[in-house]
């Protein structure tokens, strides 16, 4: 194909045909597997026409530096999508096109979470580590349950100094504008297309698709604005200062005078808020349920972590984060669960801002590029036998070894957009993880006759991609109900 004017050619990919471009070819479940096969025959920067739009997919890791993080501005903007807008998805700037409304919110948002400010939220890390504990001691059937509650109670509290209970009916509303994520993108081209909300008479083919639209959006709207509310509430007795909102609002008026804040200054902490919140708890979820089923499946590798968590921290105190250096193991299981099967498989699409070349071809302003995060955590060349689940890979000599590619490096993103909440992640999977393997036996879920059934999880497809049909086995270890 070579590009209208005549220029550069486009990176290779499949056939186009006339109206449908590459409609038909785009891999519709797990597209990194698909996009990885089609990076096996046309390279590792592939293009695909399909609704108007061009897709440009990098299958490897020197390219992705090359554009996103060398050439990081032409590669800082995001689609747009209309369902964004429609399900009142708008105030969170993970999906915010690059420019001054963006800046404003990932400045607050990165002051808050940065590595010198993450020990603040130890407190609230460990109360989440406490509550996953003994709802898996009491009821360990109801481990997703358990997890979800624990993050949400984690981010909750850092963010807005929310204490909130299991059952907490707020916290199903949240749920359930957490939802929408992925019915928002399987409807993307659909809604794309369709009318704005309120006009379409309820008779019309398309309108249950809007209904359900409107109710999602005031899901999502009580994720921004009901901690926020809640917070401002207590504040106003003087309390609601041990949080994050509460350095924000610091940050954003340096004689902080609550009154004296603009209208749009608040908003900028509400959002940032909000989006903290949008973020953090889908992303661990995904990853925990990765450590879990790999716990699950790899005996071996469960019993190295226990025994250097007894030898590093004893039976008597739970772990800390101060004792993370004395435990490469558990250092290098956390590496692993990050790349044995990212969360977020294709990353977070982002979009060109203007014409770029590269290695001989054009990529288009205006293009979707996406990185195939899972095809770079399984290239074999540098992870070998990478469907294994095997943190030996990072380790030499008893301690990290540092040739290895951090996965890090890759799936929390690359360049001027990567994770800004990528160590908060880190020290909340280490205070959930290394809590877990200290006190738990997780194994395979058991059939009725109480034999094990070891069953490979399905990875649902999505931006975070959840793993299905993921149940396992956990027990206490001995003398967990004193230590908790
Ligand atoms: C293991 C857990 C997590 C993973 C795997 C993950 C992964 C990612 C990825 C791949 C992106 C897109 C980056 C890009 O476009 O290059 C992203 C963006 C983002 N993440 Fe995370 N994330 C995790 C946890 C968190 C947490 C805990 C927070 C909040 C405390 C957070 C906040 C954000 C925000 C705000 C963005 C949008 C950045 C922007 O568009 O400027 N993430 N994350």
């Amino acid at each position: 194909i070579v590009a209208g004017n005549g220029r550069l050619p486009l990176p290779p990919g499949p056939p186009t045909f006339p109206f449908v471009g590459n409609l038909f070819v785009i891999p519709r479940t797990a597209p990194w597997a698909g996009y990885r096969d089609m990076s096996k025959k046309y390279g590792n920067l592939i293009c695909l026409h399909a609704l108007g739009r061009t897709v440009v997919v990098i299958g490897d890791v020197q390219t992705a530096m090359d554009l996103l993080e060398k050439r990081s501005v032409n590669y800082a903007d995001r689609p747009e999508l209309k369902v964004v807008q429609l399900t009142g998805w708008d105030w969170n700037f993970v999906f915010a096109g690059y420019g001054q409304w963006w800046r404003e919110r990932r400045r607050v948002f990165w002051q808050c979470f940065r590595p010198d400010a993450i020990g603040n939220y130890r407190e609230r890390q460990g109360n989440g580590v406490r509550r996953l504990l003994s709802g898996l001691l009491a009821s360990p059937e109801k481990l997703s349950e358990h997890l979800r509650y624990s993050l949400t109670a984690i981010v909750l509290g850092s963010v807005y100094g929310m204490e909130v209970v299991e059952e907490d009916p707020h916290i199903a509303t949240f749920e359930k504008g957490f939802e929408s994520v992925e019915f928002l993108i399987s409807n993307s081209s659909l809604l794309e297309y369709l009318p704005a909300i309120g006009r379409v008479p309820t008779w019309l083919p398309g309108a249950g698709l809007l209904r359900r639209v409107a109710e999602i959006r005031q899901a999502v709207l009580s994720i921004r604005n009901t901690p926020w509310d809640h917070w401002k509430e207590v504040s106003r007795t003087g309390d609601g200062q041990d949080c994050i909102v509460h350095s924000m609002m610091e940050l954003l008026s340096h004689s902080y005078d609550e009154v004296n804040l603009t209208s749009a200054q608040e908003d900028v902490a509400r959002d940032a808020a909000g989006t903290a919140y949008a973020a953090a708890v889908d992303t661990q979820f995904a990853t925990l349920q990765r450590f879990f089923v790999a716990m699950s499946l790899y005996p071996d590798v469960q019993m190295r972590a226990q025994a250097e968590l007894i030898r590093v921290v004893g039976h008597d105190r739970m772990p800390e984060e101060e004792d993370r250096d004395r435990l490469p193991y558990v250092n290098a299981l956390i590496k692993e669960t990050l790349r044995w099967y990212p969360a977020l498989p294709m990353g977070v699409a982002r979009r060109a801002l203007a014409d770029d070349e590269y290695n001989g071809y054009r990529i288009p302003k205006g293009a979707t590029v996406m990185v195939n995060a899972w095809a770079i955590m399984h290239d074999d060349k540098v992870y070998p036998d990478p469907e294994r689940f095997s943190p030996e890979r990072f380790l030499k000599e008893g301690a990290l070894d540092p040739e290895v590619m951090d996965p890090a490096s890759i799936v929390f993103g690359i360049g001027r957009r990567i994770c800004p909440g990528r160590y908060f992640a880190d020290t909340t999977m280490f205070a959930l993880i290394a809590s877990v393997l200290h006190s738990f036996e997780i194994s395979p879920r058991l059939d009725d006759d109480g034999r094990p059934v070891a069953t490979r999880p399905h990875a649902a497809t999505g931006i975070i991609s959840r793993f299905e049909d993921w149940h396992c086995t956990v027990k206490p270890r001995s003398s967990l109900e004193t230590e908790i």
